[in-house]
């Protein structure tokens, strides 16, 4: 007989009806127990205190880019390493409590990255609304369906998900409210470090770089550690260090997996040459696409190449 298993307990941005909890519910086992956190910051900070297993948080919106609250935090505190990425296709409705109709509302309450795609949207059918943040897309929804004096909130409608819409009561005003069709949000599962696994061939590796300052070149240099390698990004952007102007640190994807030869290699060239290299995790891709890996930067290369460096050494080859 084996022994019961305790369910794993996983922390995301909550309340429940979240994009992020649409994203957490792909890749957690079925009997996941759910921490709901107020924000990204405490989600993660859960893993690093040991309160639950595991947290998925957005790290890439296709409209707005990075969330900087999940990149930030990434780089700062214990380490945590990225074991997963999903994708959720984002879409939002207008939603509030039944009989609201369109020219009732004067304010609307969602999270920021949620306004930002849905901002032309507003601008044209509500040119007057104004913005009240929220701390995510449901957390709003939650408070207006639950209130017993929504006068009192300061909005009479919100963007959330059609589903949060539905879990919570309220009315869809507007259905279909976006600016792109065909957005996406991209999250990941986060974890403690442990043993990195096995690639699969199609895996994508996460790093934050700060490159030296005051040197000249000095970002051309950092991506020749990769180029020189045949190493792909398929991700880069800046991130300022936060304690003066003018310096910055790169939050970067790279196509392939930390137990190739190639990238070990790329990751020893940028620890030698920069200040601080966090490696964030070396996961399978979603779209599973396997890495192309150029002529000459293979693990067997490296091998032989390594070889004949020993000959060398040992006097074998000349
Ligand atoms: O508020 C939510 O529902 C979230 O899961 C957060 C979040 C984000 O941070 O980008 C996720 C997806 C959408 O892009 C809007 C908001």
């Amino acid at each position: 007989m084996t022994a019961p298993t305790t369910p794993q307990r996983w922390s995301f941005l909550g309340p429940a009806g979240t994009f992020t909890e649409m994203a957490l519910r792909q890749v957690a086992p079925p009997d996941v127990e759910l921490d709901s956190c107020q924000d990204v910051p405490t989600a993660l900070d859960r893993v690093r205190e040991r309160q639950s297993d595991a947290a998925v948080v957005p790290i890439e919106n296709s409209i707005e880019g990075g969330v900087n609250a999940t990149l930030d935090n990434l780089v700062s505190g214990a380490p945590l390493t990225i074991a997963a990425e999903v994708a959720v296709p984002i879409t939002f409705v207008l939603a509030g409590r039944e009989g609201t109709r369109l020219e009732d509302v004067r304010a609307i309450s969602t999270h920021p990255h949620a306004w930002a795609q849905c901002r032309g949207w507003v601008h044209r059918n509500l040119p007057d609304a104004v913005y009240v943040a929220g701390t995510s897309t449901s957390a709003p929804a939650k408070a207006l369906a639950g209130s017993e004096d929504p006068g009192s909130l300061g909005y009479e409608a919100v963007l959330c998900n059609p589903l949060a819409a539905e879990q919570y009561g309220l009315a869809v005003i507007a259905g279909g409210v976006a600016d792109n069709a065909g957005a996406i949000t991209r999250f990941v599962k986060v974890t403690r470090p442990g043993r990195i696994g096995e690639p699969t061939g199609a895996d994508k590796t996460t790093l934050q770089v700060q490159l030296p300052h005051d040197r000249s070149g000095a970002l051309l240099g950092m991506l020749e550690q990769f180029s020189a390698r045949g190493v792909n990004l398929s991700r880069i952007e800046s991130r300022p260090v936060g304690d003066s102007l003018g310096r910055y640190r790169f939050s970067i994807d790279i196509e392939g997996h930390v137990r190739e030869e190639r990238v070990q290699a790329a990751l020893i060239g940028l620890h030698r040459t920069c200040p601080q290299v966090r490696f964030l995790g070396s996961y399978p891709r979603l779209d599973a696409r396997p890495v192309v890996v150029p002529a000459g930067t293979s693990d067997k290369d490296f091998i032989v190449a390594r070889a004949w460096v020993k000959d060398v050494l040992d006097g074998r080859t000349l």
